[in-house]
């Protein structure tokens, strides 16, 4: 559905070159839901604006739904939806009626333009506002109204650029009802952006990390997690001589990595958590140090952003807080 090789975009600024997008290659099947996950400024959005017709390459190329974006941005823009970041809909005009303008711009006859407005409000359970001016509408409201906009043609893979900012959690957990029903009832496919850790990490099944401009990562969210960062074991210890013998009786374990000793507390990294605690408390015991608690913590796409870049995601991203 997507395939692009060495897709890439700089930027001229002033004397300055920013190159945005490097050498993507990436390939995703008909039917996957796909996360765009990295931080401000790491190439998600103009990735998408390629992938989208909206902006060209520099070099490489990219086939989207069947059709190479630059040779056939016409075929390309029939097959997809878009869902940007801004609003698609005029704050005057009344919501059926955007939809039914959308539709005639798209090529359907008045009828059909008019049956699809009304499937869609259904859908997107925006019935009841179908005569309120978008303007006027809550921004939940106004997420649904773009995706029903965008979803007007019944496109076969719909991008969506940061869908879910500046929603409260209420409104963001709607919004995925809607997408995953719409989802489930098409087979669409589905490329999104995100800063929301969780969601990528809940929603999609497929998350790839773009850092720099380059996919730094690309896998299930749960292997991504289990491979790539592993569970955080932490131990509390009685003082601080015990905790650096508890870190160097932890060096040992097979699996182990990120192994800290500050103040009484012990922390280290191991693909099994609850397999690797047992023999480990039973080392310190052997040694005679006494663990006063344990934990195993599970790993977050944030913890394998961090383990591949030595940074957090959420450093500098207040979209991200609370996540
Ligand atoms: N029109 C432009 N002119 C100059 N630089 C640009 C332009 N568009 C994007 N850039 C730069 O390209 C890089 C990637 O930007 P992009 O918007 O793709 O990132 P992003 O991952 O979508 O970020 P965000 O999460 O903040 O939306 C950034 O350094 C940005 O400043």
């Amino acid at each position: 559905m997507i395939h692009t090789r060495g897709l890439t975009r700089s930027f001229r600024v002033g004397k300055e070159t920013v190159e945005a997008v490097r050498d993507l290659d990436i390939d995703v099947e008909k039917g996957e839901l796909v996360a765009f996950l990295g931080p401000n400024g790491a190439g998600k959005s103009t990735s998408l604006r390629m992938l989208t017709t909206l902006l060209p390459p520099s070099a490489g190329t990219a086939t989207v739904a069947g059709c190479d974006v630059l040779a056939d941005p016409a075929g390309t823009r029939r097959r997809i939806g878009y869902i940007g970041q801004g609003n698609g809909a005029g704050d005057n005009f009344r919501v059926r009626d955007e939809l039914v303008t959308q539709g005639r711009c798209h090529g359907l006859p008045r009828t059909e333009s008019r049956r699809r407005a009304d499937e869609l409000l259904a859908a997107l359970n925006l019935e009841t506002l179908a005569k309120r001016p978008a303007g006027t509408l809550s921004g939940g409201q106004r997420r649904r109204l773009d995706i029903a906009l965008g979803l007007v043609h019944r496109p076969e893979l719909l991008f969506l650029d940061e869908p879910s900012t500046g929603l409260d959690p209420q409104n963001r957990a709607n919004l995925w009802e809607h997408i995953l029903r719409l989802r489930e009832e098409s087979g669409m496919t589905i490329f999104l952006t995100t800063h929301y850790l969780d969601e990528a990490d809940s929603m999609a099944e497929r998350v790839m990390i773009i850092d720099h401009g380059r996919v730094i990562a690309d896998d299930t969210p749960e292997r991504l997690k289990a491979d790539l960062a592993g569970d955080r074991v932490t131990i509390t210890v009685g003082d601080e001589p015990d905790a650096t013998r508890a870190a160097g009786i932890a060096g040992r374990i097979p699996t182990a990595h990120e192994v800290t000793a500050e103040a009484t507390t012990v922390s280290l990294r191991v693909t099994r958590g609850d397999a690797v605690l047992p023999d480990f408390l039973r080392s310190l015991d052997a040694a005679g140090v006494k663990a006063l608690t344990a934990e195993v913590g599970r790993p977050t796409l944030d913890d394998v952003f961090l383990s591949l870049t030595g940074r957090s995601l959420r450093e500098n991203d207040p979209a991200s807080e609370g996540a």
